[in-house]
């Protein structure tokens, strides 16, 4: 484990989270690390315990045993530094795309003419030239979802945290949208935590995989995912490395689905 704080920017030492009244823990004795700079994707079976390790990095869950700490910090209230990117597009309906993009940078006080080219040049990052004007129910769900990240990366976070932001998009829009991704993260070089139930994505997207299991979340595996970057898609699925990553992940994730058949 590293134990130089400026190395590292999400940990969890022996976190349990146990719901009030409920039965079994949700996350159950889970320690993980995430460095700087890092693209890590949190994998596993429904119910495991994946967004509750997103909302515990972000302050909005306190652990029932162990701790979370954040760039050296521990955790102990709502995590100021990291952006949340929820499963909905979760945009205010009654502001535009402009503004729901330059939400975060009017919160910080930033001047309103730096605050408009940054606004600018995200409009033009995720695609939506034309869109400026549109409000939420104007738009489409993938352009949504561009609206959603790029809320979430204009401020440049220290950390960026997504609930499985592509679920609900078609195949195309996803993988169009994963690419995009791909390229904006490559640029900022943030660290970004991504929760998915796609063993592809999480294969072209992350540096390491954490996969859990349920009954109640544990870690189960943490696996390299050793392509070098830039990334493309396109190329990357044509690799016999990739292949090779995929069975290992879809092996534990048979063996996964298979104990929690026998224990169900
Ligand atoms: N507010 C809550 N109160 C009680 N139990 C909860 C609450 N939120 C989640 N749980 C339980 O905690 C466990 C983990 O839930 P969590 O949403 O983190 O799983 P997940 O892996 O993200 O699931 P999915 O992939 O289906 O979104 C589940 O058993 C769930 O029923």
């Amino acid at each position: 484990m590293s134990t130089n704080p400026h190395a590292e920017a999400l940990r969890f030492e022996d976190v349990t989270l146990r719901f009030p009244g409920a039965r079994r823990a949700a996350i159950e004795d889970v320690s993980l690390q995430v460095g700087r700079g890092k693209f890590v994707a949190v994998i596993g079976p429904s119910g495991c315990g994946k967004s509750t390790i997103l909302n515990l990095a972000a302050g909005l869950l306190a652990p029932t045993e162990g701790e979370v700490h954040f760039a050296g910090e521990r955790v102990t209230g709502v995590n100021s530094a990291a952006a949340y990117v929820t499963q909905q597009a979760n945009l205010l309906p009654w502001l535009s795309v402009r503004s729901n993009i330059g939400l975060a940078l009017k919160f910080r006080k930033v001047p309103k003419e730096e605050r408009e080219a940054r606004v600018d040049h995200w409009v033009r990052l995720v695609g939506l030239t034309g869109f400026e004007d549109h409000y939420p129910r104007e738009l489409s769900g993938g352009m949504q979802k561009r609206v959603s990240i790029a809320r979430a990366l204009i401020y440049d976070p220290s950390i960026v945290l997504m609930d499985e932001p592509f679920g609900p998009l078609d195949a195309i829009t996803r993988l169009k949208l994963q690419q995009d991704l791909l390229n904006l993260w490559e640029e900022q070089n943030g660290t970004l935590v991504f929760v998915t139930h796609d063993l592809n994505e999480a294969i072209y997207l992350a540096d390491e995989v954490i996969v859990m299991s349920s009954g109640p979340g544990t870690v189960r595996r943490v696996l390299d995912v050793p392509f070098a970057r830039p990334r493309t898609i396109g190329s990357l699925v044509e690799s016999p490395e990739f292949a090779e990553l995929y069975n290992d992940l879809w092996g534990l994730f048979t063996s996964e689905l298979q104990t929690t058949d026998a224990t169900a």
